[in-house]
């Protein structure tokens, strides 16, 4: 199974702490990521994430077209709501395909544990 990990600046270092309490989970996953998230990910783990473009020069756009082909199935994406992003609409469009497709999308690390707990329990991976 294949799912996107995407979090803006201010909220890396959240989901690189969820990446890490879960590494052993997200390992049996194929990873993608945004540019500078799938980075810093590999960087501060030992997962290996397939690097799209940064979210700002279009890789959300690119997550959201494997929404929209069917090959990536779930989307860890920890927003930052407090600071203006350049690319909005390509962040509301990323949003608006996964709702389309009905594929999971959490924006939040509640939500985030939650969707990795169910995703591990659909293909028996163990922590
Ligand atoms: O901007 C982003 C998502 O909208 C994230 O992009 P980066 O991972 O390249 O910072």
């Amino acid at each position: 199974m294949r799912i996107a990990l995407i979090a803006h600046d201010e909220k890396k270092p959240d989901l690189i702490e969820f990446a890490q309490n879960h590494e052993a989970r997200l390992k049996q996953f194929d990873l993608i990521g945004t540019g500078t998230t799938g980075k810093r990910i590999m960087e501060e783990t030992d997962l290996e994430v397939e690097r799209k473009a940064s979210g700002p020069y279009g890789g959300d756009m690119m997550i959201g077209a494997e929404v929209a082909e069917g090959t990536c199935e779930a989307i860890i994406f920890i927003r930052d709501v407090l600071t203006a992003q350049p690319h909005e609409p390509d962040i509301s469009a990323l949003l608006r395909i996964c709702d389309v497709h009905d594929v999971p999308l959490a924006t939040n690390l509640s939500s985030a544990e939650h969707v990795i707990d169910g995703l591990a329990a659909e293909i028996g991976a163990d922590d």
